[in-house]
């Protein structure tokens, strides 16, 4: 079976470092995937090895099967990434920006099918013309979002997304995932919010110092026993 997402004793050694240990990990289609952990504990430099942003001291990051150091090129057609800061053009409008990003990534849209994408994703028609330079950080989330579902997307990264936004932009954003993980989309999600990693993910996992110590379904876990079991690895 080909996993959308894969860590094969995935391991980076920084000079001073070693801040991931050895990482097996496998994500299916539609799953969405919380990592919890401390400032430092090695979520994004997990993430950073998945995009190719970082190279591996040792094994190797998988996405749809490709090996991720070696096809660095073609993997970034299958994800999608939205850091904490979604990065556009700020003199470009929302709309401007996804016919942008659509077209590198090859598709070419109508007006129309660009402004379809940017509805279902949320974003208010007001903004849709407006420089992304005026947006809140929410409503660059959505247009991050946009862009992941126009490029058709298998897998979207995502590293603390709903820091910073507030309590409603935050919920929207969450239910803007669970719709892209209904639609198979893979979603790999690393994020200090406990109460969001119950509320939208398939599965939590526990990350502690480099390494993955604990990983459990969200069905079986309410917000509480997830946070006490949290609370128990940082002690
Ligand atoms: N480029 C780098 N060079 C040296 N050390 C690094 C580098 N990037 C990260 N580190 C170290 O690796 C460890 C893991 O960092 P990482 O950013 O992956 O953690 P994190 O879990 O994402 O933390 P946070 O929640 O603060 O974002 C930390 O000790 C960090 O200082």
């Amino acid at each position: 079976m080909t996993y959308i997402l894969e860590a094969k004793d995935l391991r980076k050694q920084y000079p001073d470092k070693l801040a991931l240990q050895g990482l097996n990990l496998q994500i299916e289609a539609g799953e969405v995937f919380c990592l919890l952990g401390q400032n430092g504990a090695g979520k994004s430099t997990t993430i950073n090895l998945f995009l190719g942003f970082v190279q591996p001291t040792a094994g190797a990051a998988y996405i749809n099967g490709l090996e991720v150091a070696s096809n660095a090129l073609r993997i970034k057609q299958y994800l999608a990434y939205i850091p904490e800061n979604v990065m556009l053009y700020p003199h470009l409008t929302g709309l401007e920006n996804l016919a942008l990003f659509s077209s590198l990534a090859g598709f070419k849209y109508k007006e129309s099918e660009l402004l379809a994408y940017l509805a279902q994703a949320g974003l208010p028609v007001e903004a849709v013309q407006r420089r992304v330079g005026t947006y809140s950080k929410g409503m660059r989330q959505k247009v991050g979002i946009a862009i992941a579902v126009a490029k058709h997307a298998k897998v979207l990264l995502l590293d603390e997304p709903t820091s910073g936004l507030d309590p409603k932009a935050s919920n929207e954003f969450s239910e803007l995932l669970r719709q892209l993980s209904q639609q198979g989309t893979a979603v790999f999600m690393a994020t200090h919010d406990i109460f969001r990693a119950k509320e939208v993910g398939t599965r939590v996992g526990i990350m502690r110092e480099g390494e993955l110590v604990d990983v459990r379904p969200t069905a079986l876990l309410n917000a509480n026993e997830l946070e006490q079991l949290y609370l128990h690895y940082m002690h």
